[in-house]
Parts: structure tokens; C-alpha cells; sequence
């Protein structure tokens, strides 16, 4: 049985009144490059902060490879953590980073890593990060992350400030990172397009909420989108399990959804759908007209942020 890098139950965290999670049962298998998906204030800060052990949680538990954080050093040390807006030291340079990465992290820290990483890149271990552009400053984030061995390394949002091609090149770093070492990844981030090109599991959250979390090829295998004649909202159709969302013209319907047998290809042309394209159905899914036979759990949703925002 594959390892778990990263198990949750029932975990909860609550700002006052407000829950920004909430009961959240998730378990990302060891290997996996995970993408953490939702739209803004879905808890998505809430659950990496959780799992890094930032934050105590009000309900349930987290593990990372069976050992919570927050009680277990070990638990710390197999953790690498890259938050939001990469923050550095801005008066320190890249090789003073380093040098206290390794103070603080004695029980396991490779300078090279680092050093060679930013070597490649071109990126001089003597100008005060401060100075450094954006992406820059990210690929030294990214660089002393990688720098401490993690066995599981959590990435919140690292990319949304950067250029298209300085995206390119931090992702690249960090799959080529994660070929080498063989690190488990969760990545938070509203680019599903970066996403879809590296993820191979998916963990989506909306209103605090885990709303899925699988593989994403099982996902894929398991939705589809069908386009046919106009039928009715609630209306059973065989091989379906739930209608995700549908929309209609007069004359045709087109229907997201999750399927648990064979659809009747007479009736319906049936379309492979993204991770992109499903991703935004479960957001933008709501109750109400779609309920019917065929309604499962994942169309009860409330009306999520549209396409734009969650892809901006
Ligand atoms: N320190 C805090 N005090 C009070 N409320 C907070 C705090 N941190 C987060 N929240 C609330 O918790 C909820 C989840 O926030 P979180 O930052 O985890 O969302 P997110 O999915 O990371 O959002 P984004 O995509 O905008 O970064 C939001 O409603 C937010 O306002």
C-alpha cells in the first residue's frame, strides 16, 4: 500500500465565527504532484498553514507521514514549505540564506542543492534578495526549499506573481526538482493550465470545504461532457451519476458530468473533458434546477466564481 504523505481528518480551523476550514477528510498518497485548487478565501492558505504546523487546528488532525506536525520535529523536518509571496529576508543575499538554512536545519540540509539550483539559473548568491525580481526571488525560494530534502513540499500560490515565461521556468525547476528527489507536492494556485501540465492529483476546495480530492486520472476517466437533444433538468439519464452542470439551447443540452456506466452514444455525442473544464464545473455548480435523479452530492453546490476567476 502506497504511503501517505499528507492525511487529514476532520480538520478544522476558525477565525471567530468564521470556519475557514472545515471538516476536511483528505489523503494525498506519497509521489503524487498534487494541485490545491479554489476560489479566493476556500481555505486553501488555511489547510497548507494546517499541514505545515503554522496553525493549530480547532477540530480533527493532520498527518504528514503518520506524524503531526506541529507535536513531531521530524514531522517539521520532512516538510518544505514555500508561502505566499515568497517571503525573504529582502537585506540578505541568496548565500546568506543558505548558510542559515543550514543553522537552522540540522538535521538534514544540502547546500549544493541550492547553490547548484541557483548556479544554473544564472542567479548570483551575492545580491541582497531584496533586489531580485520577482521570479528570481521565487526560484530562491524554491531553491532553499529543496535545500532542506523535504520529503513532502507545500507550495502556496509561488507563482502568481510571475511572468508567463518566469512561471514556465520556476515549474520546470520544480518538476525537474521533484524527478530528482522523488518529492510529494501540494501546489496551490488558480492557474489550472500550469496545473493540468504537471498535476496527477487534485484537491479541490470551495467555502472551506474539500469538495474532491483523487487522482486526477480517475477524475478524468470518471467525467465526461455529453451534447444532445434538449432534454429536461432531472431527467434520469442511464450511465450517469450526477449532472456536475448543464446548459441548454432550445434545442440541445450539453451536460457535464460524472458517470458510473456506459452512456447511450445513439443519443448523446459524448466529449472527453480537462481538468480545467472540470474543475470549473464543481465550482460553478449550483442547486436547484440540475436536482433531479441524477443529482449527486457534487451538484448541490453554491453558485461558485465564474470561469475568469478562478482561471485569472
Ligand atoms: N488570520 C485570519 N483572521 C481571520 N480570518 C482569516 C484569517 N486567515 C484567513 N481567514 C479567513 O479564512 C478563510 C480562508 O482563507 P484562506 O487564506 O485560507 O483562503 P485561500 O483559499 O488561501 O484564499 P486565496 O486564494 O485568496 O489566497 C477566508 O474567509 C479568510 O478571510
Amino acid at each position: 500500500m502506497t504511503e501517505s504523505a499528507l492525511r487529514t481528518e476532520g480538520l478544522g480551523k476558525r477565525y471567530g465565527q468564521t470556519w475557514a476550514l472545515q471538516d476536511c477528510s483528505l489523503e494525498l498518497p506519497a509521489g503524487r504532484i498534487a494541485a490545491l485548487v479554489g476560489p479566493n478565501g476556500a481555505g486553501k492558505s488555511t489547510l497548507l498553514h494546517l499541514a505545515v504546523g503554522l496553525l493549530r487546528p480547532d477540530t480533527g488532525q493532520v498527518r504528514v507521514f503518520g506524524r503531526d506536525p506541529r507535536d513531531d520535529p521530524d514531522a517539521r523536518a520532512d516538510l518544505g514549505f514555500v508561502a505566499q509571496d515568497t517571503p525573504l529576508y529582502p537585506d540578505f543575499t541568496a548565500g546568506e540564506l543558505i548558510t542559515m538554512g543550514r543553522r537552522l536545519n540540522p538535521r538534514g540540509w544540502d547546500d549544493s542543492i541550492a547553490r547548484d539550483r541557483l548556479a544554473g539559473l544564472g542567479l548570483p548568491l551575492d545580491k541582497r534578495v531584496g533586489r531580485l525580481s520577482g521570479g528570481q526571488r521565487a526560484q530562491v525560494a524554491l531553491a532553499l526549499a529543496l535545500a532542506k530534502r523535504p520529503r513532502l513540499l507545500l507550495l502556496d500560490e509561488p507563482v502568481a506573481a510571475l511572468d508567463p515565461l518566469a512561471r514556465h521556468e520556476f515549474m520546470q525547476a520544480l518538476m525537474g526538482a521533484v524527478g530528482e528527489y522523488g518529492t510529494t507536492v501540494l501546489l496551490s494556485s488558480h492557474l489550472l493550465n500550469d496545473l493540468e501540465r504537471v498535476c496527477d492529483h487534485l484537491v479541490l476546495l470551495h467555502t472551506s470545504h474539500v469538495q474532491l480530492s483523487a487522482p486526477v486520472d480517475e477524475l478524468l476517466a470518471s467525467h465526461c461532457r455529453l451534447v444532445g437533444p434538449r432534454t429536461p433538468d432531472g431527467a434520469a439519464v442511464p450511465g450517469v451519476a450526477a449532472v456536475i452542470r448543464a446548459s441548454h439551447t432550445e434545442r440541445q443540452s450539453t451536460l457535464l458530468v460524472r458517470t458510473d456506466g456506459p452512456v447511450d452514444a445513439s443519443r448523446w455525442t459524448v466529449h472527453e473533458v480537462t481538468l480545467e473544464d472540470l474543475v470549473l464545473a464543481h465550482l460553478g455548480a449550483s442547486a436547484g434546477p440540475s436536482a433531479g435523479p441524477n443529482t449527486g452530492p457534487s451538484a448541490g453546490l453554491s453558485a461558485g466564481p465564474t470561469a475568469s476567476e478562478v482561471a485569472a
